[in-house]
């Protein structure tokens, strides 16, 4: 069987993650949460304002760990909860507009996907970090939709949000992501573009495994 990469991109709470958490299992490949890196170097960032970003990415000590799903280590610390918290996620776009901060994940993320195997997901994957990925994904759902999937991760996850504010944190995050200068989101002129609105998690996970089969094949 061919070994591939396959890059999944796409706006806020697109459902990007869940969706490559699923592929990985179903076609044991190493999934990769990118948002988790930005959102852990945030924390550093947060704890450490007085630290300019080419200094902070040099001492922290990043692990990322396979166990359903992905845990995420900070200089030893398990900080996977933490990085959901509203602090992180109204700054994180900031963090990852940086050059230091972008150079430094891109070139980790680089190393992981050399041997192929990996699902990858985050903004610039099918554009930067993986440009020649076998398949690559762009996923969009309404913001109305994406807010309201939102509201429940939140729910679940203890964290106190509204509807209105999250429909204002996704736009601005979008429009933040959308027109940073380095590596902006956008899709890769050869990604398939996937609207997930109105789809079940099921539907699109089929979806992109067909998909991968191809590839596969
Ligand atoms: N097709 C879908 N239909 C309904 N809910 C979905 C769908 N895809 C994902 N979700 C839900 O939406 C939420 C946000 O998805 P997530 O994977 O965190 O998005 P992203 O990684 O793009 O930010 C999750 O709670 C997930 O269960
Ligand atoms: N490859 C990536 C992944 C995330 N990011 C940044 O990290 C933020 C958080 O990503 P995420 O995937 O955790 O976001 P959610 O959609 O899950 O809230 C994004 O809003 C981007 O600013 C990025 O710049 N490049």
């Amino acid at each position: 069987m061919n070994k591939i990469n396959i890059a999944i991109d796409g706006p806020a709470a697109a459902g990007k993650s869940t969706i490559a958490k699923r592929v990985a299992e179903a076609l044991r490949m190493v999934y990769v949460d990118t948002g988790a890196m930005y959102r852990a170097i945030t924390l550093a960032h947060l704890n450490n304002q007085e630290t300019s970003f080419k200094e902070l990415v040099g001492q922290l000590e990043l692990r990322l760990i396979n166990d359903d799903g992905q845990r995420v280590l900070l200089n030893g610390e398990d900080i996977t909860d933490r990085i959901r918290e509203n602090d992180i996620t109204e700054n994180v776009s900031f963090v990852a507009s940086q050059q230091e901060v972008r150079e430094f994940l891109v070139q980790l993320q680089q190393l992981m996907t050399r041997d192929k195997g990996v699902v990858m997901d985050g903004r610039d994957i099918g554009t930067t970090v993986i440009p020649d990925a076998e398949l690559k994904i762009y996923m969009i759902a309404s913001v109305e939709e994406r807010a309201n999937r939102r509201l429940l991760d939140n729910a679940a996850r203890g964290i106190v949000s509204t509807y209105d504010q999250l429909v204002a944190d996704i736009s601005e995050r979008d429009h933040l992501d959308m027109t940073r200068d380095i590596s902006p989101l956008s899709k890769a002129e050869d990604a398939i573009q996937i609207d997930t609105t109105g789809l079940t998690i099921d539907k699109v996970t089929e979806r992109i495994l067909a998909l991968a089969e191809e590839k596969l094949q």
